[in-house]
């Protein structure tokens, strides 16, 4: 019986200079947990796209079986939702934007399994014409959804808040049917305007949107606010997530295959 080749996920890199102050030099980043949560959690083969742009954005889906939009410390630009910059001093990656935001809406366009984390929640939401909070915190009635910066990692990831599922959601059925379920967070944007082709899945004690689904959606198309890459395997919940995310990947894999075998089901 042939190997089925693996399961692919591409995972969109950040955009950042490192280097010292009048020498730095840009640089794509992707964040370990990430990629590791992707391997361990969905069991599939994360991928980057170098300099991947709008303009090859169908051409690498036809060769991926899933989307992982993540979580980085730089903001979705404020200009997506028509407002200016709040903070100049936040860091920003309108490269990415460019790119996630074409592609969140060509993944659900296509039927490609899609999974947001943070960042990539907020870039889904906006993507389709939803809005974001740039300070939760500075919002009257709302908690301080951010991580402490000086705290060990350990606690930055730790879960820091509940969250209620949505009767009924998927989140609801990761979460194992539970009434609330803590989560970590580490967030300083949040959603405002939920994009109305989504869907609530989970609030936080405040009311902020922290999971959605896309509404009518022919593949996972789930998002989420909190970070349940960190250390995936060591929390039921985070792993049910990667799970189904891994198992809609491989779905989309068998039909992926099939195409490029023809319709006969032969080699082409
Ligand atoms: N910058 C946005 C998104 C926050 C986010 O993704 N935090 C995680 C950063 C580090 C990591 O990748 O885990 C915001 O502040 O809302």
């Amino acid at each position: 019986m042939n190997k089925l080749p693996p399961c692919l996920v591409w995972l969109p890199a950040d955009h950042r200079l490192l280097g010292d102050q009048g020498h730095q030099m840009p640089f794509l980043m992707l964040g370990d947990k990430y990629a590791r949560a992707v391997k361990v959690g969905a069991k599939a083969q994360p991928l980057l796209f170098p300099l991947a742009d709008i303009g090859s954005i169908d051409e690498l889906l036809s060769l991926v079986d899933g989307v992982m939009l993540t979580g980085s410390p730089s903001n979705v630009h404020p200009s997506h939702f028509n407002e200016e910059v709040a903070d100049p001093s936040l860091p920003l990656d309108p490269v990415r934007d460019e790119l996630t935001f074409a592609l969140a809406k060509a993944c659900v366009q296509q039927g490609v399994p899609l999974l947001g984390v943070c960042r990539g929640f907020q870039e889904i939401n906006v993507a389709m014409g939803g809005s974001l909070h740039q300070q939760v915190q500075n919002e009257p009635g709302l908690m301080d959804h951010r991580e402490s910066k000086s705290a060990p990692l350990e606690e930055q990831y730790a879960p820091s808040h509940a969250i209620i599922p949505v009767a009924g959601s998927a989140l609801q059925a990761w979460a194992g049917g539970a009434a609330e379920v803590r989560v970590n967070s580490l967030h300083g944007q949040g959603i405002k305007r939920l994009a109305p082709g989504l869907e609530a899945m989970a609030h936080a004690p405040d009311g902020v949107v922290e999971a959605f689904a896309v509404k009518g959606a022919a593949a996972f198309a789930f998002a989420v606010q909190f970070h349940p890459e960190w250390r995936c395997w060591e929390n039921p919940f985070y792993a049910a997530i990667f799970e189904a995310f891994g198992e809609a990947c491989r779905a989309r894999r068998s039909v992926r295959l099939q195409a490029a075998d023809g319709p006969s089901g032969a080699p082409a």
